[in-house]
Formats: structure tokens, sequence, C-alpha cells
């Protein structure tokens, strides 16, 4: 485990469990997809997953106009609320996506505009859920709560954490040095977060896109801005990034992790 990461039940301000009442229509998931590629099997599994793991909440599926509409009936007969939202493109400039695609994924933002939900939890559509992570719910509001990333991957290589060997998953081993100025501060991976719908944030949130130049993991890249003051780290068992299996693997208890996101090079073979 990551130094400094609370566990489990810490991370509930109130220290209390999920019930599981449906007067709670107010909480969602919420994942993203975009075109007529594979990735609508992701989320039909998505669904499945936490059918399986009896969630209390229903799934939304924030869709660009350009899923086909037997997409989006396969979506309803799994029970999912299929939301079409209007894609968001970052300001023009010369910038290379980590991955190429990445572009479409500030579209991710119009889910700050679900206001009708108090409190969602967002999933990428790559990510299994092998247990209820329904508590999280209850976790105390005002936060944008996430799970620490690791830089280890070549998908880093544009980034002088990568250049240096430096991770934010094990500090001690290569620290940064002083010459770089202050270590970064901490950055989460934005394939799954918790976070609260509001009007507001959503205007901030657009607004402040039109003067941020685009970069390399592009939203996540700018939520991790966005958030910086109100991040809360949360255990990395509800958002295992595969490649932390084999970078760290001494701080995986793998028999605790929740949720799995298959990324990188493994979700590739989804396409
Ligand atoms: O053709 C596509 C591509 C992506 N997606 C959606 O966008 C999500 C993000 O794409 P990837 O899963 O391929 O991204 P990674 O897991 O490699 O990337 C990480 O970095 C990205 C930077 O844009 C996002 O922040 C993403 O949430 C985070 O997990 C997918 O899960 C899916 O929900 C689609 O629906 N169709
Ligand atoms: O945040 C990134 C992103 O999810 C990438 O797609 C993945 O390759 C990296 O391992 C991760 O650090």
């Amino acid at each position: 485990m990551a130094p400094g990461v609370p566990i489990d039940g810490n991370i509930l301000g109130t220290g209390k469990v999920s019930t599981v009442n449906t007067g709670y229509s107010k909480r969602a998931y919420v994942t993203f997809l975009a075109g007529n590629g594979d990735y609508v099997k992701g989320v039909v599994g998505l669904a499945k997953g936490l059918r399986k793991v009896r969630s209390a909440y229903p799934l939304v599926v924030a869709i660009l106009p350009d899923v086909p509409e037997e997409h989006r009936e396969i979506l309803r007969s799994q029970g999912c609320i299929v939301r079409e939202i209007e894609p968001i493109y970052p300001p023009e400039n010369q910038i290379q996506f980590a991955m190429a695609y990445y572009v479409i994924n500030y579209s991710k933002l119009r889910i700050w505009n679900f206001e009708e939900y108090s409190k969602m939890i967002y999933l990428d559509a790559d990510i299994q859920v092998f247990e209820n992570i329904d508590h999280l719910f209850d976790t105390q509001d005002g936060y944008f709560y996430a799970v620490m990333d690791c830089f280890c991957e070549k998908t880093w290589s544009h980034s002088p954490q990568f250049s240096i060997g430096y991770c934010q998953q094990c500090p001690e081993k290569i620290t940064w040095p002083a010459e770089m100025g202050s270590p970064p501060p901490l950055y989460f991976n934005a394939g799954m977060f918790v976070f609260e719908p509001s009007r507001l944030t959503y205007e901030s949130l657009l607004g402040r896109l039109q003067i941020t130049p685009p970069t390399p993991f592009a939203e996540q890249d700018f939520l991790n801005m966005f958030f910086q003051k109100t991040y809360k780290p949360i255990p990395l068992l509800y958002n295992l990034v595969l490649a932390m299996l084999w970078r760290h693997p001494e701080n995986v208890e793998v028999e605790k992790v929740k949720v799995v996101h298959y990324c990188a090079a493994v979700s590739s073979l989804l396409l």
C-alpha cells in the first residue's frame, strides 16, 4: 500500500456503511462511451459486474452522438440509463497525446452537468468491479476521490518523472532531486473517481479548459490540475491499474482488490 493512503473505513467521513436502499436514487455510477467499436462490450461487462456485486445504484452511460442505435439498445437492455452528450474539444494546439484517441476523453467533463445526481462514481469502460463499492458514495462531500497513478509505463515517457525513474508509488526508491524544484503534486488515474455533479463546477471546468492547452494525458491531466487541492487519494484496491502488478507488486494486496482497470496495452486487446 502506498504511504499516506487511508484504508477502507477511514475514507468514509461518516464511518457509515452504505445501506442497500433504493431511496438513494440521487446516486449513480457513470461511464463514458464513444464510437462504434468494442468499448460497448466493456460497458456491458461493467453493467453485469455491478449487478453481480449487487450494487444498489444504476449505471448511467454518457454517450457521444457517434454511438450507434444498436449499441444504445444493448445498453438499455442491460438496464443502463443512456444519456447522450455533446463532445468537448480542448483548445487547438499542436500536442501529441499519449494515445491519439485521448482527445475524445475531454467529453467526460459533461458528467459534471448530471445534476439530477448528488454523487456519482465514474468508471472507465475498461474497468471491472469484483466487489461492491457502494460504500464510496458515503465519502465526505467536497472532495475528489481517486487512486494514485503509476508513472512507470512507456505512456509516461514524455514526463520528467519517467525520465528520472521517479514514481509516486515508491517515492523513497528514487527521490525527487532538489534541483528539479518541489516534487509534483499527487497525481490520480482518471479511470475511476468519486465526485459530485454541480452546474457551478461544470461551468468552471469548461471555462478553465478554454484557457488550458491540451497535454499528453488529456482530461486526466486537466482534472488533476483542476482538483489538485480537493484530491483525496483512496487505496489502490478501488482502481488497480494493471501495471501496478509488475511495477509495484509490493504495494498490491491482490486478494483485497475490488476494482481492476485493464488499461494500457491490455485495453488495446478490446479493440
Ligand atoms: O474509442 C473509444 C475510446 C475510449 N472510450 C472510453 O474512454 C475511456 C478511456 O479510454 P481508455 O480506457 O482507452 O483509456 P486508458 O485507461 O488508457 O486511459 C487513462 O487516461 C485517459 C486519458 O484521456 C483517461 O483519463 C482514462 O480515463 C484513463 O484511465 C474508455 O474506457 C471508454 O470508456 C470509448 O468509449 N471509445
Ligand atoms: O494514467 C495512465 C493511463 O491510464 C495509461 O493509459 C496507462 O498506460 C498508464 O499506465 C497510466 O499511468
